[in-house]
């Protein structure tokens, strides 16, 4: 067992880890048409650490986040967003656990074309009937460079802005994560780094855990810890990446 599955699977673990799965497998279909598309992956993310999942396409990272966020059922193991355990949830109270504790950022912005940017912000909490917290919304509307743009609808807004709002609405709920899949998938570069810049300062200065599947080594550059998946499995990880060494690992890996 490596490390990190000690870590995982040990007591203490509760403490630090905002999510940890434990043996999780995943097969879609039956018979001669099954995909296992986890195979036993036991992995956890520490509490205000940025994580993003790489491999090479089909190697199960969407499946992984899809998982992890209680929008898929898993096929065994265990999940546990802070100390809830996923698999024993009836559908209502897994519904209920990602309203309270999970953001979610998408490829696709997932906006609500005929609100504002501040209605989609506030969406999730208004549907909790909940109300923003008005110190803290004003601090992620600053951190995310939208004060101008409140009153806009999203086919005013450019992908950049877009995905922004998204970021703004993950993040406003203070959820225990965040899980953002190829969130600048559908963006230039320049808003890439814009969209990396937020994630990085809601980890350095909010704290906020995120874990982001991303295909890109720069932007993979922006997390503290990279996975690498493959075939289902955990295969690599790596602390502090850059680019370089992200790409190196890459072409070892035969990504
Ligand atoms: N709903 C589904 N039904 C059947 N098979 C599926 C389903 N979703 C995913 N798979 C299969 O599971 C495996 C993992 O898919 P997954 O989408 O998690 O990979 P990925 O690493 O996110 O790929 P990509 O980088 O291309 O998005 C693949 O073989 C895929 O074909």
């Amino acid at each position: 067992m490596s490390d990190i599955g000690e870590r995982v699977r040990g007591g203490e673990a509760r403490d630090v880890l905002a999510v940890r799965a434990v043996g999780v497998s995943k097969v879609y279909g039956h018979g001669d048409n099954a995909v296992r598309a986890l195979d036993d992956v036991t992995v956890g993310f520490a509490s205000g650490q940025f994580t993003a999942v790489m491999g090479p396409s089909g190697s199960g990272k969407s499946t992984l986040l899809h998982c992890l966020a209680g929008l898929d059922r898993m096929t065994s193991g265990q999940i546990w967003i802070a100390d809830t355990e996923l698999s024993g949830l009836s559908d209502r109270r897994l519904t209920l656990l990602r309203r309270e504790r999970v953001g979610f950022v998408f490829q696709a912005f997932n906006l609500i074309p005929t609100l504002t940017a501040a209605e989609n912000v506030e969406l999730p909490l208004a549907i909790a009937g909940r109300r923003p917290e008005r110190a803290w919304y004003d601090r992620v509307i600053d951190a995310v460079g939208l004060r101008g743009r409140l009153g806009h609808r999203p086919a005013q807004l450019s992908g950049g802005e877009q995905q922004r709002v998204a970021g703004a609405r993950a993040l406003v709920s203070r959820p225990t994560i965040i899980f953002a899949d190829e969130p600048t998938g559908n963006l230039d570069s320049r808003s890439s780094a814009e969209m990396l810049r937020f994630m990085r300062r809601s980890v350095d200065e909010f704290g906020q855990t995120i874990v982001m599947v991303t295909h890109d080594p720069s932007a993979a550059a922006f997390s503290d810890r990279v996975l690498f998946l493959a075939d289902g499995r955990v295969v690599d990880e790596m602390a502090d990446p850059t680019a370089e060494k992200v790409l190196d690992l890459m072409k070892r890996l035969g990504g």
